[in-house]
């Protein structure tokens, strides 16, 4: 390890709450954990997030991103990942939810492969939702997870439950309730940390294992910080090396550069790579927000099937079944629409034909967001995939350049997707604020990926200057103070989720709408004001 163990032993977590009720987590074995992991990682992550920074700052300038010179040779090289274990054989269908306690047991019930619990997109990342999210994945680990709604509905897990992934924060987000040595933790630290600690060894014991999905990594160090921080945890708490498997989100679009390499940095513990549209989107829209020629279009308009998307899930399926590693679609946003047939009808075929292309071109597998898509997805992976994956489609005929990546995609802004943004930045960030990181509007699901784009775009929109709906008329900042004033007045007294949080809502979305840079994430502002 790079950090003596001497020095470690000496680190322990302050939890910066008077909360109670949590000790059964936070006890002082786990704090002194989390400790040793933070001064493990933490001047590497801040190194990292540096990083980030100065690569923006080019891009800024005017650079584009790039293959890396330095690291052809891992992209040339013949090596593989280590063995996937049998549990992540067959992911052909994996339902993702918020660590809420009944959805967690209806998605281990939903008759999907896996589950990915999820402290991220899907997460208000409160003090209450992440340590209320440990204690219940710990009662699910050891198969005691109960719950009884207000109606008196029971709900418990029945055989065949799904096999649980787990989705820590990414490496950007602080945890102000955990302190080491007065820093405050990385959230992604916590999230892994806690878990670990209280799960790993009975995991391993059941013949499955602590297998995660990392998010919004932006380049092949940060993968290998995740290595170094699994393979400490490892050796801590006693587990063969190897036992965690991460799965990487392909969700930005410098990691779209160095797929190859963040396999390579993960190859004694890699288990895939996934296509995490939404994000990605944002992440175009965010490392080329300087550039005026690569605008996007209204978030609609940017389907999977547009060249830069068609572009990168392409080069991931190759990528991964060359390195023997599986390749994950992502996620429809469409969900089911309760009291209308036709217009459930239409949802569900259109996540079908996300599925279908997802599966002809040669993915493992797929996400969900909903029990009642796991059928949908399914029903066409297995007539399609008739094996537990398609690792020996090689897609040897894909050729991605890094035009094709970066291709610009034309399309029009209408008066409608430019409400519709202003409209779901609003209601998103109020519904996150109020502590539920997942709500659905106008019948789509929307997360902080989604969020991300809408409030990304309207920055782009109005900051570039010139740019105009289709009859010519300026999309100006007038035209988004007065829709968000509009919207905040229609909402601040209905029954949306998050309805009591519109004025803050609507503040941080005018101050970072106004602000002269694109700010990194919606969620760093935001988690000031939980
Ligand atoms: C960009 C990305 O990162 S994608 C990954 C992150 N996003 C997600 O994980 C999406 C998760 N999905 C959800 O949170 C929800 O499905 C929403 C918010 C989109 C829709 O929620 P709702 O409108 O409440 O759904 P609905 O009322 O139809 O739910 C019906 C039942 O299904 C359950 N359910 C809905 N979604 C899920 C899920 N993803 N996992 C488990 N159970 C679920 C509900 O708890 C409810 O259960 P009940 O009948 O026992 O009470
Ligand atoms: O995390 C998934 C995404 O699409 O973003
Ligand atoms: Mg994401």
């Amino acid at each position: 390890m790079a950090v003596p163990q001497e020095h470690l032993a000496a680190a322990t977590a302050r939890v910066e709450t008077g909360a109670t009720g949590y000790e059964a987590i936070l006890t002082p074995e786990a704090l002194a954990f989390l400790g040793r992991l933070h001064r493990l990682a933490e001047p590497r992550r801040q190194q990292l997030l540096a990083a980030r920074r100065q690569r923006q700052a080019r891009y800024d300038a005017g650079e584009l991103p790039d293959f890396r010179a330095d690291t052809a040779a891992i992209r040339e090289g013949d090596w593989t990942v280590a063995p996937i274990p049998a549990a992540l054989q067959d992911r052909r269908v994996e339902i993702t939810g918020p660590v809420e306690r009944k959805m967690i047991i209806n998605a281990l019930n939903s008759g999907a492969k896996v589950f990915m619990a999820d402290f991220e997109d899907s997460s208000t990342p409160s003090f209450a939702n992440q340590l209320d999210g440990q204690i219940n994945l710990r009662d699910a680990v050891n198969g005691r997870i109960e719950f009884t709604s207000p109606e008196g509905k029971r709900y418990q897990v029945g055989p065949n439950p799904a096999v649980l992934v787990v989705r820590p924060r990414g490496w950007h987000l602080p945890e102000r309730h955990f302190s080491v040595d007065g820093e405050p933790m990385a959230g992604a630290l916590v999230d892994f940390g806690l878990y670990v600690f209280h799960n790993a060894r009975t995991l391993q014991q059941r013949d499955l294992g602590p297998y995660f999905y990392l998010p919004k990594l932006e380049a092949m160090e940060e993968a290998a910080l995740w290595d170094e921080v699994m393979a400490f945890a490892e050796d801590e708490l006693d587990l063969p090396n190897g036992c965690m498997k991460a799965t990487v989100l392909i969700e930005t679009l410098p990691a779209a550069f160095q797929m190859h390499e963040i396999l390579h940095a993960l190859r004694g513990r890699a288990a895939g790579l996934n296509c995490g549209r939404w994000d990605y989107i944002f992440s175009y829209l965010k490392t080329l927000r300087g550039h005026r020629d690569r605008l996007l279009p209204e978030r609609g308009q940017v389907q999977m099937t547009v060249p830069f998307l068609k572009a990168y899930s392409e080069l991931l399926i190759q990528t991964c079944h060359r390195r023997n590693a599986f390749a994950m679609g992502g996620m429809a946003a469409q969900i089911p629409i309760k009291g209308d047939q036709a217009a459930n009808d239409a949802a569900l075929a259109k996540v079908r034909a996300d599925k279908l292309r997802e599966v002809k071109a040669g993915h493992d597998g797929t996400w969900v967001a909903h029990p009642a898509l796991v059928a949908v997805a399914q029903a066409v992976f297995d007539e399609h995939m008739p094996t537990p994956n398609q690792l020996d489609v090689k897609r040897e005929d894909v050729r991605v350049s890094r035009e094709q990546l970066l291709a610009p995609c034309p399309g029009t802004i209408t008066r409608a997707g430019f409400d519709n943004n202003v409209e779901v930045g609003l209601r998103y960030t109020a519904a996150w604020l109020d502590g539920l990181g997942c709500v659905p509007i106008h019948h789509l699901m929307e997360d902080a990926a989604t969020a991300e784009i809408a409030r990304s775009q309207i920055w782009q929109w109005l900051h570039h200057g010139g740019v105009e709906f289709p009859d010519h008329a300026p999309i100006d900042f007038a035209l988004f103070d007065h829709a968000l004033a509009a919207h905040a007045h229609r909402l601040r007294d209905s029954d949306v989720p998050g309805a009591s949080r519109v004025d803050d809502a609507a503040a941080l979305l005018a101050t970072m709408t106004h602000a002269d840079t694109l700010g990194d994430f919606l969620t760093l502002p935001a988690y000031e004001q939980l």
